[in-house]
């Protein structure tokens, strides 16, 4: 099936994704006070086997309906393949999550199994499917998982996995995941996908975190996956528009729209070529801007709001 999406739509914003393992209650219990974007409650690789009974029934405790304001919530279910996928699934498919991410996929036949599952097990049209990408295979299939389905909505890059299965190391540059960051992030945009960065595993490193968002969002990642709350404010200052840009963004439309007025399709502002395409970066930027601030209404407020 082929993916039928509007690429004009609002971003949400997801500077910040932050895994917590479903077998962690207090992690669970601690985010609905955390500047997350987006929660992404663990069943996979940070649960251990024998904590995998647990972690779901967390999990599906944790999804009642407005328990985290107003953050998307995820949750990462193990794959079909091993002995907890579809029971995951079963669990979580009808709680209102707003996304099932897939782990490991490497092919759209994964996402469109997901999706008639999903649908089988009366999951609502708003839980959407996110696809990890994080094997060898995975990148020479991007194309046909990211067109694989119109729930699909968006890549995230497992770098662990990647280094792990290319038997590269991790370095301060990430030069040994950098074709496969940029082919991702060139599969997300061809199919209008947001795509969220690998994590960054040094804990106490908050200078070699910063350079690795600052790397992922110029290279076109919408935000970062993390591990720790303690990456939050980082991830969230890196992937928010700051209050220049915002300025500049506006300053760029209303000198726009002040050339076509005057019969022109560009100008120049401080001393930089203004066309169309340029004035839609920067309604990118604002819409950006707007949603981020949705977003940090204060949490107890939110919290509140959508438990009414
Ligand atoms: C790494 C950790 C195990 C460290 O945990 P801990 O020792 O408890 O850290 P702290 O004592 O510093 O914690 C301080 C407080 O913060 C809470 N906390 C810690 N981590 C989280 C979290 N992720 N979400 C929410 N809250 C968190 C602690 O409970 C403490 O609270 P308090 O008691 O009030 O002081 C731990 O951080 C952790 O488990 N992190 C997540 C690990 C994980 O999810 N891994 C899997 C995802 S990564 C991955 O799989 C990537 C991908 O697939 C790939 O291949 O690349
Ligand atoms: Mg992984």
């Amino acid at each position: 099936m082929t993916a039928a999406r509007n690429p004009g739509a609002s971003p949400r914003a997801r500077r910040s994704a932050l895994y917590m393992p479903g077998a962690n209650t207090r992690a669970m219990e601690k985010a609905q006070f955390l500047h997350a974007d987006v929660l992404i409650l663990d069943l996979e690789d940070a649960v251990a086997p024998e904590a995998k009974l647990t972690a779901r029934r967390n999990v599906t405790k944790a999804l009642r309906p407005g328990h985290y304001g107003h953050r998307e919530v995820v949750v990462r279910i193990n794959s079909l393949q091993s002995p907890w996928g579809h029971d995951d699934l079963a669990a979580i498919a009808t709680l209102g999550a707003d996304a099932v991410l897939l782990p490991k996929v490497e092919s759209a036949e994964q996402i469109q199994d997901l999706a008639a599952l999903m649908y089988r097990a009366g999951a609502p049209l708003r839980t959407r499917i996110w696809a990890m990408i994080e094997t060898p295979v995975a990148m020479f299939n991007l194309r046909e998982i990211a067109a694989s389905h119109s729930l699909l909505e968006t890549l995230v890059v497992g770098t662990s996995d990647l280094v792990k299965d290319l038997h590269a190391r991790h370095t301060a540059g990430r030069h040994e995941v950098h074709t496969a960051l940029s082919l991702c992030i060139l599969a997300a945009r061809s199919y209008q996908l947001s795509i969220l960065d690998g994590v960054h595993l040094s804990l106490n490193d908050e200078s070699g975190l910063r350079s690795a968002c600052e790397q992922g969002r110029d290279m076109g990642f919408d935000g970062k996956t993390l591990i720790h709350p303690s990456q939050l404010a980082v991830a969230n200052e890196v992937y928010g528009p700051s209050s220049i840009e915002i300025g500049e963004a506006r300053r760029r439309i209303e000198a726009y729209e002040a050339a076509v007025l005057a019969g022109s399709g560009l100008t120049v502002l401080d001393g930089k070529l203004v066309e169309e395409l340029h004035v839609q970066d920067a309604k990118r930027i604002l819409n950006l801007a707007h949603a981020i601030d949705v977003l940090e209404e204060p949490l107890g407020q939110a919290v509140k709001a959508d438990d009414g």
